[in-house]
């Protein structure tokens, strides 16, 4: 494809080379550029994109995107500006490659996300897109909506934490939304492939960041907003945290919105789309009740009603109905018949959310992705409402995450459980001993009962060891994860196994 024609509508400037050049390849990071591609020079938080011009124009770039600031300033110091600028030293060795052709634009993200679509000729024209956005419940929404348009017999793409399903392909998710350029490559595959839609989570940081750009989105759904994702690296604070959310709002067609959160008139204030509520505790287009909790033999789910029409959905809780309900008014938007729907709710399994693991103890163990306050909040009185003996919490949180989440998390385990297990989560790049610190600083404020063992097998060894029938126990935070990551180690660790080799050395 010409270069010019991934720029059609983009103001983007010609800074040398050509407009004809041809392009076989898009790369944002200098190491994936290959033969004939456009290198797109991000601005980052850790490096500039743009000291990697001529590592791209060694592999083979054939022209590059920069940002107008830099292109300014470059010029000026190669004599090309007729208003010479001041001269950085963050620049002042790069030569910029003369044979590679050199386009420049106020904002390289999100020039990157138009170009990506275009270049993958407008993959979310041929689908129906659906995004969903909010602090917690996005995956297993996505999941739930699949599923159900799976048993509808639409071949659907997902795009979310646990993994990104391509048409046939799947593979084990880098991010909960992937950058623009991958998220077109997908989107194309999956038009390819023959799916009629798309379903997949949209962060705040990949509205933020302008990795869903460019995607013509059917339908938008909000679930909650809740405090995380504030930190240095994410939002400032809340209130950017929900203008970003917003935004998605602005981009699609159609809107689902959970009227019960308290955000929602912020998140939808400057909607462009048509709008439909649901709630479960109020008014709304669509209107959950009659919610009630079962647990048959260990299998955990609820029951409860649709503007009157039974439902069940194989997961515990309110907050699974929330999810339920965004499910089931997205798919009677799409007019997928309701006994399909009530069905595929019925065998709904999200790995790593709520997940239960057998065991011959006579407890409920139970494994389940919250890592912050409002999910943990959220889990311990749900399973609470099963009326356990005693309710055991295990947990760590994770390094280079927003800090503010240990804390928290402390007082909501010593607040709504009755003993709870401090431990290691994925440290990263800090001393998890820090971390447990700060989660014990929290717990103690409240007078709950804790332990602090530092190796998550031991911890598990350690509560799954001191349960007795009748209670509940929780293994949270890592949910899905195969790994623990230290050091920019990722060594395995599969929760589940784990737990099923400890049970079974308990025996
Ligand atoms: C905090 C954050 O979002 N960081 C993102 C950001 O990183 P950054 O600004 O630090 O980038 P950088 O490392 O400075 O690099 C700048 C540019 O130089 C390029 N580069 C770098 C090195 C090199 O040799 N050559 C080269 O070209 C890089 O490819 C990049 O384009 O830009 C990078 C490239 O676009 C992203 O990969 C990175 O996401 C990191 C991996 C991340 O962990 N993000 C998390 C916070 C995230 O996005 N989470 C959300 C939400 C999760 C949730 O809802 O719970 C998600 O959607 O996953
Ligand atoms: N609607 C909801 N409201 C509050 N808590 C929820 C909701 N849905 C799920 N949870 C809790 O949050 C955890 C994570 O759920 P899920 O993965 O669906 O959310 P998410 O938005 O994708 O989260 P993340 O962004 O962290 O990946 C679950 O294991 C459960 O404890
Ligand atoms: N999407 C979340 C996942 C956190 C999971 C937890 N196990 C951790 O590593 O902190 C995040 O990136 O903040």
């Amino acid at each position: 494809m010409i270069l010019k024609a991934l720029f059609e509508g983009i103001p983007a400037v010609l800074c040398q080379g050509s407009w004809d050049t041809d392009i076989a390849s898009i790369a944002m990071c200098s190491k994936e550029v290959t033969n004939n591609s456009l290198f797109i020079c991000i601005k980052g938080m850790e490096q500039d994109g743009h000291q990697y011009i001529q590592e791209a124009a060694e592999r083979g770039a054939a022209a590059c995107l920069v940002e107008e600031a830099f292109w300014k300033k470059s010029a000026s110091m190669h004599g090309n500006l007729k208003q010479p600028e001041k001269k950085t030293s963050a620049y002042g060795k790069l030569k910029l490659p003369e044979q590679m052709t050199i386009v420049s634009v106020q904002n390289t993200r999100e020039a990157a996300a138009w170009a990506a679509a275009a270049f993958y000729r407008y993959p979310s024209k041929e689908l129906k897109v659906i995004g969903i956005t909010g602090t917690k419940g996005k995956t297993s929404t996505t999941f739930m909506i699949r599923d159900i348009l799976e048993a509808a017999g639409y071949k659907t793409g997902l795009l979310g934490t646990i993994d990104y399903e391509i048409g046939e392909e799947k593979k084990r998710a880098e991010r909960t939304t992937p950058e623009a350029i991958d998220v077109q490559r997908y989107l194309r595959k999956m038009a390819d492939s023959g799916c009629r839609f798309a379903v997949m989570e949209v962060s705040s940081q990949g509205l933020k960041l302008h990795r869903s750009d460019g995607i013509l989105f059917d339908m938008g759904v909000f679930t909650n907003l809740g405090r995380d994702h504030i930190g240095p690296k994410e939002h400032k604070d809340m209130a950017e945290y929900a203008h970003y959310k917003s935004l998605l709002f602005q981009k699609c067609c159609f809107g689902i919105g959970n009227i019960d959160d308290p955000y929602y008139r912020e998140i939808f204030k400057d909607a462009s789309c048509q709008v439909c509520t649901y709630s479960c505790r109020q008014k709304a287009d669509v209107q959950a009740s009659d919610i009630m909790l079962v647990n048959r033999n260990g299998q955990l789910g609820t029951f409860f009603k649709v503007n009157g029409e039974e439902y069940a959905v194989s997961a515990p809780g309110e907050f699974s109905v929330y999810n339920a309900v965004a499910a089931i008014t997205v798919c009677r938007h799409y007019g997928i018949d309701q006994e399909i729907i009530r069905k595929a709710l019925k065998t709904i399994s999200v790995p790593g959310r709520v997940e239960v693991i057998d065991n011959d103890r006579g407890y409920l163990l139970l494994i389940d992705y919250a890592h912050n306050a409002m999910s943990l909040k959220n889990i311990l009185e749900t399973m609470r409402r099963y009326h356990p003996r005693q309710l055991w919490v295990l947990f760590g949180c994770g390094g280079g995450r927003s800090a503010a989440r240990r804390r928290e998390m402390g007082r909501v385990a010593g607040k709504y459980a009755d003993f709870t297990v401090i431990t290691s989560d994925n440290p990263r790049y800090e001393e998890p001993e820090r971390i447990m610190q700060t989660i014990e600083e929290g717990m103690k404020e409240t007078k709950g009962q804790y332990q602090m063992m530092v190796d998550r097998k031991e911890a598990m060894r350690f509560m799954l060891a001191q349960g007795r029938p009748g209670d509940i126990l929780i293994l949270a935070g890592k949910g899905h994860e195969q790994y623990q990551e230290i050091k920019g180690d990722y060594l395995p660790f599969n929760e589940r196994k784990i737990a099923q080799e400890i049970l079974a050395d308990l025996d």
